[in-house]
């Protein structure tokens, strides 16, 4: 059904500014931005020109296509002890959609550990661009995360949040739906992550939710970046920022096949995300006790938590 308003325009950031320095006004009212976004939307567009024409394109065309062409008992050797963190496929009401998650993929550990699985020959090319990849993307996420805190007045303990998150690199295939009932190739869900940024190849279809329940069809201008909040976030914010519903949907007239590249950040078990409180007061009390990012995915992963409509609450509301 259509809507009688139109939908939002999402907060675009300029990450390639010069003037975009700590100390300059710019960056001032780029920090207060990005934080009315994260709270209005939960998301907002990053241009960010870092990824060289040749990096994006031997990204999607080799990495990616290396890999999803691989036989099923290799690409289910991609396995975490971490829920949500391996391989992803072959899921009867999801036809459509692959994806493999490499853990740690700022190191190249991480990424030798998972390229060893899938080919034990070896595969240089694909580990030298993958972890170029992450570390550059990365780096626009410590950014973003050290805006958000400054803009909230936070500063004294952003530094060990981010020397406390691990990165996954996924990487992302949707195939052509082939009916109108498969066209929504991933359905409905929020991220359990701390922060989630998601770089597409020319095929659009992500989807996202604003809080009076419109549905924004992003579009990626060149060199961008969707940067989202995750359940982590929301939590540590005191409910402030929004978690936002995405999909993606594909247009079963189209013909080309849809790769997108996440990072998707988390804190490890050593870190307990705690509301500061800076951000408790009259108007926003105490919502949330401190918890473990990696708990929470494990409460997700239980009957309960995948039914719960609000995943944080339900997992460690006060
Ligand atoms: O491919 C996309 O654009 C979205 C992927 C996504 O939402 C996810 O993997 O959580
Ligand atoms: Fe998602």
């Amino acid at each position: 059904m259509g809507s009688l308003t139109t939908p939002p325009k999402l907060l675009v950031v300029d990450f390639n500014n010069e003037e975009l320095r700590p100390g300059t006004t710019t960056w001032e009212s780029t920090c207060k931005e990005i934080r009315h976004a994260f709270e209005n939307h939960g998301c907002f567009i990053a241009l960010y020109d870092k990824i060289s024409p040749q990096l994006q394109k031997s990204i999607f065309q080799d990495n990616s296509q290396q890999l999803f062409e691989l036989p099923l008992d290799k690409k289910i050797l991609n396995i975490s002890e971490k829920p949500y963190h391996g391989y992803v496929g072959q899921i009867s009401f999801l036809p459509n959609h692959e994806a493999f998650g490499i853990d740690y993929a700022t190191t190249s550990q991480g990424i030798q550990t998972f390229s060893n699985l899938m080919w034990p020959q070896g595969n240089d090319s694909f580990c030298e661009r993958s972890l170029m990849f992450s570390k550059i993307v990365a780096e626009l996420d410590n950014k973003v995360v050290r805006m958000l805190f400054e803009s909230y007045g936070i500063v004294k303990n952003c530094e060990s949040y981010l020397e406390s998150t691990t990165y996954l690199l996924r990487y992302l295939k949707y195939n052509t739906p082939k009916t109108k009932e498969t066209s929504m190739v991933f359905p409905p869900h929020t991220d359990k992550t701390f922060t989630t940024i998601l770089y597409q190849n020319h095929i659009s279809g992500l989807e996202v939710q604003t809080r009076d329940l419109q549905w924004i069809t992003l579009e990626f201008p060149p060199s961008s970046f969707v940067v989202m909040a995750g359940e982590a976030l929301r939590g540590w914010s005191n409910d402030r920022v929004l978690t936002p519903i995405h999909k993606v949907i594909m247009d079963i007239n189209g013909s080309e096949t849809r790769y997108t590249m996440g990072l998707f950040t988390f804190l490890k078990d050593d870190k307990i995300i705690e509301v500061a409180e800076e951000l408790i007061d009259e108007e926003h009390p105490l919502k949330f006790k401190p918890f473990v990012h990696l708990d929470l995915i494990k409460f997700f992963d239980t009957q309960r938590g995948r039914r719960s409509q609000n995943l944080v609450e339900d997992f460690c509301g006060v």
